[in-house]
């Protein structure tokens, strides 16, 4: 059985309810999936203004676990067409793990979240894959199998880098039936990938 963690940041909860989405699918796919998610930088009194969605159920993860997992589902909203801070400090103290390889070979993958519908989802997913790679991780991204995402009939997110949402400039919008069942295709998609280089030995 694959060991897979969705590992999030979301400020609203659009990335979270797409983390779920993820590891439902995992967990379909007969993976034990993990949910948990990186610490927050922005001071409390700041996030209270901003109406930040505080009660997350998920854990804060120690970046020092990476290595027991055989996939890690990376999440974030994008900021400014990159990942959030607060997902990239979690990943800057993984340098133990990049000098001992203990990332090369395990499965990668990526979803985000933006307000507008052209908002920098794919820059986003490619940043998050970037230092995937540089940790020598193996990418699976949302393949076109998953049909939803060739959807013209409503706006909708989902690529074939990842699993997307469109939140909307106030966050007025939650991620669709469509999206969601796109996130757990590629959760589904991940755990089969990873169980295979597992048996492997991969
Ligand atoms: C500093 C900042 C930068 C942002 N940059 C972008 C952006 O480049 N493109 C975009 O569409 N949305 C942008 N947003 C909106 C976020 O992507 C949006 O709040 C997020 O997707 C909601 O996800 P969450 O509920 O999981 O936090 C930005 C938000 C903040 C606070």
């Amino acid at each position: 059985m694959a060991k897979v963690l969705v590992l999030y940041y979301s400020m609203y909860g659009h990335v979270e309810r797409i983390a779920q989405a993820l590891a439902e699918g995992a967990r379909g796919a007969g993976a034990e999936a993990a949910i948990k998610r990186v610490a927050e930088l922005v001071p409390p009194e700041v996030l209270a203004k901003s109406g930040a969605k505080t009660d997350q159920a998920a854990p804060f993860a120690d970046p020092q676990e990476l290595d027991q997992y055989d996939a890690v589902i990376v999440g974030s909203p994008t900021r400014y067409g990159r990942m959030a801070a607060q997902m990239a400090q979690f990943w800057d103290q993984t340098g133990g793990l990049w000098a001992r390889n203990a990332l090369v070979g395990k499965v990668g993958s990526a979803f985000t979240s933006t307000a507008s519908q052209h908002g920098g989802q794919e820059t986003t997913l490619m940043a998050i894959h970037t230092m995937l790679l540089h940790h020598g991780m193996v990418l699976v991204g949302l393949p076109y199998a998953a049909k939803g995402q060739m959807r013209l009939d409503e706006i909708t997110g989902g690529s074939p880098y990842g699993a997307t949402t469109i939140a909307g400039g106030k966050g007025e919008r939650q991620p669709s039936g469509n999206e969601l069942e796109l996130a757990r295709f590629q959760g589904r998609h991940v755990a089969e990938i990873a169980a295979k280089l597992a048996a492997t030995g991969g």
